[in-house]
């Protein structure tokens, strides 16, 4: 199975980095299309082929599948560029991991009918531990459905969706989520150093807490409030800390205010 991957920065990367790390896909099964020298480069070492613009792509090449990983502003003059593999004939699916920009709008700047897959990664599909979101239009067979599923499988845990209007919620949780996670970590590592804990010890205690407690909800038959009680002995230090978490405006509606910010900002870059 051939791939042609349009974009090779960050999100596009990541995957890149799972599927070949993975070996899921042959490097030499890959074709990478990337502008940027540096980031071409980078995708080059990963011994992938790899091209400047869609015109360099080999003439006789026939991808099963097209997966761009551009800007959501750019998306449409970029898909252009492929309406060539979506002609009565091909089979090629596209996909795409951009923010906001509906099936309807991609089918558009291809081909009515197009087989289209909307997927929302995120960058732990690095090292293979994504979220990844799925949503096909009616265009997109069996066949091809399970092509991308396994695709995806490689860069995490798949979720398919049938209300295409979920994905902007789903943007706002697990795609953009991951940074909320970091700045988790970046604040614990800082409050460490505030309390007085050397740099690396407070990063490297920050960074193993939030790694450690993913893994353990993620295995224990008990739901994450119920781990939390386990950690909170009454008049105890977590007591002392979740009284400030926990108030009023405290941590959990500040997370509520920033999906919703996220999710608004996901239907405005669909427009
Ligand atoms: N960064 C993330 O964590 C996530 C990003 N996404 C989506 O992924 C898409 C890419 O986001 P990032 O990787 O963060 O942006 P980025 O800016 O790091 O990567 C986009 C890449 O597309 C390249 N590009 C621009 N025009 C091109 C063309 N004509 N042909 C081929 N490549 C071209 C750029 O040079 C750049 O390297 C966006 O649509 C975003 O909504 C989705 C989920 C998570
Ligand atoms: O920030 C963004 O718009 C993209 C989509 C989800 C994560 N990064």
């Amino acid at each position: 199975m051939s791939v042609v991957l349009v974009g090779c920065g960050n999100m596009g990367f990541a995957m890149l980095r799972g599927w070949i790390g993975t070996g899921t896909l042959p490097p030499g099964n890959v074709h990478v299309v990337e502008p940027l020298d540096t980031l071409r480069l980078r995708a080059e070492d990963q011994g992938v082929n790899v091209h400047s613009t869609a015109a360099s792509l080999p003439a006789a090449l026939a991808p099963a599948i097209v997966i761009v990983a551009v800007k959501p502003q750019v998306i449409g003059d970029v898909l252009a560029d492929y309406g060539r593999y979506a002609q009565p004939g091909r089979d090629t699916i596209f996909v795409s991991v951009a923010a906001g920009v509906r099936i309807d709008r991609l089918e558009h700047a291809l081909a009515p009918g197009a087989p289209v897959v909307r997927v929302m990664p995120n960058t732990p599909a690095a090292v293979g531990h994504g979220a990844m979101v799925m949503c096909a239009n009616p265009s997109v067979t069996d066949r091809q459905l399970a092509a991308v599923r396994q695709l995806m499988a490689a860069s995490g845990e798949v979720t398919e969706i049938a209300d295409e209007a979920l994905m902007d919620a789903v943007t706002a949780v697990s795609g953009s989520g991951p940074a909320y996670v970091f700045h988790l970590i970046e604040a614990l590592s800082e409050a460490g150093r505030a309390v007085g804990l050397p740099d690396e010890i407070a990063g490297r205690l920050a960074m193993q807490t939030v790694f450690g407690a993913a893994a353990y909800a993620r295995e224990s038959a008990d739901d994450p409030g119920t781990l939390r009680e386990q950690v909170t002995s009454p008049n105890g230090t977590t007591a002392a800390a979740l009284d400030v978490l926990m108030r009023p405006g405290g941590l959990a509606a500040l997370i509520g205010e920033a999906v919703t910010a996220a999710r608004d900002r996901a239907v405005e870059l669909g427009r």
